[in-house]
């Protein structure tokens, strides 16, 4: 039997698992790799907010749309919906690789929900820069 989701600990297993296959991939890996110099940090960072989507602890404080918008703008807003497709499926095999149960299911689902929001708000902000 895989392990139930449970504590920062495994979160933070998915989190380190989950971006070595980011980074290794040959399609997006290179978002990643260009724009993060401290890897540390960021799996942290990345630990803290996950920690927070599920288990409500008040760790994580950022702002994810608006670092996406940057993170599209410096990439010439060039990123598409294939980039959010390939970075879900390897949150979900991460998750099926390792883990089971009703917090594996939460967030996947809550991962596939903001990929949403964040595609569409940075439609939203390429607009607004094309208007100004
Ligand atoms: C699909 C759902 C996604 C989720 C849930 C997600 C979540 C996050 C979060 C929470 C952060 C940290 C924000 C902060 O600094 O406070 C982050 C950073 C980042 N994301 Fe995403 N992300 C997603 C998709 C993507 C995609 C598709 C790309 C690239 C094509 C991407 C590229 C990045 C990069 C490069 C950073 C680091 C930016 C920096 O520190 O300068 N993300 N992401």
């Amino acid at each position: 039997m895989k392990k139930q989701i449970e504590n920062r600990t495994d979160v933070a297993f998915l989190v380190n698992h989950f971006y070595d296959k980011i980074r290794a991939d040959e399609e997006i890996g290179f978002y990643f790799n260009e724009m993060i110099s401290d890897w540390e940090a960021h799996l942290e960072k990345l630990t803290d907010f996950w920690e927070t989507n599920l288990f409500g602890v008040r760790k994580y404080k950022g702002n994810p749309h608006a670092v996406h918008n940057e993170v599209d703008a410096h990439f010439d807003e060039k990123i598409t919906s294939n980039e959010f497709g390939i970075w879900l499926n390897h949150w979900f095999q991460t998750i099926d690789e390792y883990f089971e149960g009703e917090n594996a299911d939460t967030l996947k689902r809550r991962a596939r929900k903001m990929s949403t929001f964040l595609f569409m708000s940075m439609f939203k902000h390429r607009q607004k820069e094309s208007e100004v």
